[in-house]
Order: structure tokens, then sequence, then C-alpha cells
């Protein structure tokens, strides 16, 4: 699914109108059509639509025209300038009154108390909202008779859906510009709008779907930003299929530098994360003392110590990916080792927990392995990286994580609800996982995941992108029948889960 902005919306609108000369009268007609499809007209007969005067309301005034043909009880109000209507809201309008439809305008200029009553007691009386005021086109602070009517449908709340946003939010950056309306869904059209991915805004915007407006997906694809949900189908997509012909080899060899005493877990989930997602391979390196704990409990794994110089050179050099920081202390000799394992090796990197802890104020041993390097910070690692707070961090999430990814020529997986994942170019969204999954341990399992995924030859961006969505997956599966979710319980669903994602093995 795609991610937009207002300016997305404005700039493909004119591409499609000036370019390829598709009216606006028909792709708004496109809307309204798949708009009607998420009313639930099975269960519900009345309904109401609230319209601005901008392309917005031209949306709900179409809605209701159909809703009509349906046989629907259907009651419109119009708040604005009636000069400064749109020419598509204008037709649609037009076609409402010769048709007889009941439509009661508010102009901002004139009295308006007994509409504001009459829109107060028909929606106690309907069963369905429609709200149309404001779509991406909304630009400055909501006032007026525009504020009284989003609090009426707010305080009098039947089942609200709105068109393409919650009128009353700014569709790219999600501040609410005063007062919203707070929808129980949002039916939104061709881009998921980037400013829903605000914390802040999820009381506002509800379900969201995104539908289609009738726009080729080749033109969409030339103007998009880059910027995604992940899919299961792009998951699905990528997931190496094991055929007949395969051995260990084909799987992928790679290797694990975590744990330190008190800090054997870490690096136990890590390996075993690796092992159960599917390396042909894996090889833990760790503290001498803390060895044996560990290679009794991953039987199919095997381990090194950092006194094993030889061995550790030659499985840097031969390992297709490398994991390394989950509990190995933030302290010099962490540093010392990341510095030692960025030198000597040529794979991709994973880097996590203390290996992140250490490289704050030292990001620049970073620069001379471009492309290669992948961090997974939380919000908490994310600001000690950046020097900047973890509030500001949160309110800026996407660019923060694309602006970081860029300078350092890194991949950023920024974790968290609706963990980021950037290269600085493109971006995705991943939408699985929920605060179950808020418990240690879960981010080593991650970063076992990611390391197996592009060990075993996923493309690495894909490989962060798919291990994110599978990890979340596993996590909101269990946590159907689970209070909170552990580490450990995710492992142990990878290799059915994998299954299920591996659609096409090839036997
Ligand atoms: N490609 C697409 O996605 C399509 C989008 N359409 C619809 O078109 C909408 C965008 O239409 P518009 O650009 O006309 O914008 P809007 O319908 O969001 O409204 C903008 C109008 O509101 C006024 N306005 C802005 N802020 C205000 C405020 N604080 N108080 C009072 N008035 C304010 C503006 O002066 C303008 O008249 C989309 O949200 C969508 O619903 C469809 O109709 C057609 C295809
Ligand atoms: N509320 C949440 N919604 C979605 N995913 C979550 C949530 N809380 C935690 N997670 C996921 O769980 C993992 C926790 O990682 P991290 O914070 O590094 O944990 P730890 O360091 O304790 O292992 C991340 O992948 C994160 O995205
Ligand atoms: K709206």
């Amino acid at each position: 699914m795609r991610i937009g902005t207002s300016m997305s919306t404005k700039r493909l609108d004119e591409v499609c109108v000036n370019e390829y000369k598709i009216p606006l009268i028909v792709m708004m007609e496109n809307a309204i059509l798949s708009a009607i499809k998420h009313l639930d007209m099975d269960l519900y007969d009345k309904y109401i639509v609230v319209s601005g005067v901008g392309n917005n309301g031209g949306d709900g005034l179409g809605i209701a025209r159909q809703l009509k043909a349906r046989g629907k009880d259907v009651k419109v109000f119009v708040v604005g300038s009636m000069e400064k209507i749109t020419p598509c809201s204008k037709t649609n309008l037009d076609i409402l009154k010769a048709m007889n439809i009941s439509c009661r305008t508010l102009d901002i200029k004139g009295e308006n108390i007994n509409i504001l009553e009459e829109l107060k007691t028909s929606i106690k009386n309907s069963d369905v909202l429609v709200d149309c005021i404001f779509g991406t086109g909304l630009e400055r602070e909501v006032k007026g008779v525009f504020k009284d009517i989003i609090n009426i449908i707010n305080t009098n709340k039947n089942l609200v859906y709105s068109i393409d946003v919650p009128s009353g939010i700014n569709a790219t950056t999600g501040e609410i510009l005063g007062v919203c309306i707070k929808a129980d869904k949002t039916i939104s059209f061709e881009f998921y709008k980037r400013g829903f991915l605000k914390y802040e805004t999820k009381e506002y915007i509800g379900d969201v779907v995104v539908e289609h407006v009738g726009i080729p997906e080749h033109i969409i694809k030339k103007y998009d930003d880059n910027e995604y949900i992940t899919s299961i189908d792009f998951v699905k997509g990528n997931i190496k299929s094991k055929n007949k012909f395969s051995f260990k080899n084909n799987f992928g060899k790679v290797t694990i530098f975590a744990g330190s005493k008190g800090f054997s877990g870490a690096a136990f989930i890590a390996s075993e994360a690796a092992i159960k997602s599917g390396s042909g391979l894996v090889t833990l390196v760790c503290d001498e003392d803390i060895q044996d704990i560990i290679s009794s409990k991953v039987s199919e794994g095997m381990t090194a110590n950092y006194k094993e110089e030889n061995r550790i050179n030659k499985l840097i050099e031969t390992s297709s990916a490398i994991g390394f920081g989950c509990g190995m202390g933030d302290n010099k000799l962490t540093l010392e080792r990341l510095e030692y394992v960025l030198n000597k090796s040529n794979c991709p990197m994973i880097i996590d927990a203390d290996g992140l802890n250490v490289l704050k104020n030292n990001i620049n041993i970073l620069k001379k392995c471009e492309n290669r390097i992948i961090i997974t910070p939380h919000l908490g690692e994310m600001s000690r990286l950046t020097g900047k707070s973890i509030s500001y961090i949160k309110e800026n999430r996407l660019d923060v994580a694309k602006e970081f990814a860029k300078e350092n020529n890194i991949i950023v997986l920024l974790k968290g609800y609706e963990t980021i994942i950037t290269d600085g170019n493109i971006l995705y969204i991943n939408p699985t996982g929920n605060s179950a999954m808020a418990n240690g341990g879960m981010g080593d399992c991650l970063l076992g995941m990611i390391t197996s995924f592009i060990g075993q030859g996923l493309e690495i961006f894909n490989a962060v992108v798919c291990a994110a969505y599978i990890h979340g997956y596993i996590g909101d599966i269990l946590s159907k029948k689970l209070y909170t979710v552990n580490a450990t319980q995710i492992i142990n669903e990878i290799p059915s889960i994998m299954n299920e994602f591996d659609i096409e093995i090839n036997l």
C-alpha cells in the first residue's frame, strides 16, 4: 500500500487531468463508487452526508446520490461559501437538486443556529454519518461554523465514516487543526495518508481502508513517493523457496556476535532465531565464560569465543551476514570488537543493542562500510545515536529515520508501533506487531531473523522488511491467545509460519 501526502494527491490529480486527460469528475465518480462499498448498506438504511465545498465535499454529494439510488434515506448538509464551490462539486450538487434530494446549506456568513439544531436531530435519527467536510485540501485552523459542526458530529456521534481523511486533520503531517472528526472508519483514496502514521492521530482515523479512483498503476508508480506499508504479498514474493536440490550451503552461513556474562539469553535468542529462520549454518561468537551454557542450549548452532582469533577471522571472511550487539555490554571492548568486525568483513552487518550504544559519538566508523550496514534501534537507542530527544524523534519518526539512513549510507529499522525501515530513499512501514511483544528479548529475536534472511540471499533491504513483517505477524497470531508474547514463543513458531509464506515450494 502506498503512503502519500496532500501534495502527492494534488500532483497525481494534475498529472491525470493534464497529461492523461482523465477528467476529475471521472476520478471523483470512481472514488464515490469505491467508497460506498464500505458503507455497510446491508446493515444501515438512514444516512447523513456532511459536505464541504471542495472536492472532498463533491465526493460526499456523489455518495448521497448513489445511496439514494440504492433506496436509502439520505439527508445532505453542505457547509462553506457557495461562491468557492469547485466545478465537480457544483455538478454533483446540481444533480442532487434536480433529483429533489433534501440538501441543507450552511453558509459561513449566515445565521445557522436552526440548521445546526436540525443537524443534531438528524444525526440522532440516522444510522451513519458520512464526513466529507475537508479532505487533503485542508490547510489552516478549523474555525467558526466548521468547528461547530465537527463538535456536533463528535458529541452526537452515531457511526461516522470519513472520506479520504477525517475532517480536521492535516493529511501530510497528522496535525489536528484545532478540531477533528473522530471517525470509526476512514475510506482513503490511492494513498494511506502520511499524517495517519503519527501516533496521536490513531484516535481520529479509526480503521483505514485505501481505495482506488481508477488511475492506472503505472502512472501512480511513476509519481509515488517511494513510501509504502508492507503488504503480505510483498513478503510472500520475497521469501526464498527451498527446492529439492537445496543443501545447507544454499541457505547461508551467518555469524552472530552477542552475549556476555549475565546476558547469555540475548545470545541464545539471536542465534536460535537465525537457526529457526532457515539459515544453513549459524555460529555464535561470545565470551568464553558463557560459551558452554549457550552451546548446551543451541544444539543446532556452533559457538566460538573471542580467544579463537583465527577461527573468528575465518568466520568473518566466509559469512554471508553478521549480526552484532545483543547483550554484549556498553563498553570499550564492545566498541573495539565492533570496529574489528567492521574492518575485517565485507558482508552485510546488522547492528543492534550494545552495538548501537557504542556507536554513539563513533558513527563515523560506519562511513567506510557503504551500503551494507543495517541498524535496528528503538526510540531510546535512536535518541542516543542522533542526539535528538525521544519526543522529537517520535513526532518526526519517518523523516529522522530517513535522514539518518541517507547521511550514513545505511539501512535504518526504527522499532516500535509501526516500525520503519528505510535506506533514506525508500521507506516501508511495518503493519504487524503489537504491545504484547514489548518485552526483553524481542529485539534479539528480530536481529536473528534479519541476519538469517540476509544470509539466505534475500536482497538486503527486502530481507529487513520481510523479517520485521514476519516477526510481528507471528506476534499478532500469538497475542490472540496470549496476554504477553515472549521471544522464545516467537522463535518456536518461525518455521511453521515461514512455511505458510513460502508458497511456491518447488517439489
Ligand atoms: N486523486 C484523488 O485521490 C482524488 C481525490 N478526490 C477528493 O478531493 C479531495 C481534495 O479536494 P480539494 O483539493 O478540493 O480539497 P478539500 O475538499 O479538502 O477542501 C478544500 C476547501 O476547503 C477550504 N479550506 C481549507 N482549509 C479550511 C479551513 N480551515 N476552514 C475553512 N475552509 C478551509 C479551501 O479553501 C477549499 O475550498 C480529496 O481529499 C478527495 O476526497 C476525488 O474527488 C477525486 C480524486
Ligand atoms: N506496541 C508495539 N507494537 C508493535 N511492535 C512492538 C510493540 N512493542 C514492541 N514491538 C516490537 O518488539 C520488538 C522489541 O524490540 P526491542 O525494543 O529492541 O526489545 P528488546 O531490546 O527488549 O529485545 C521490536 O521489533 C518492536 O517493533
Ligand atoms: K473528510
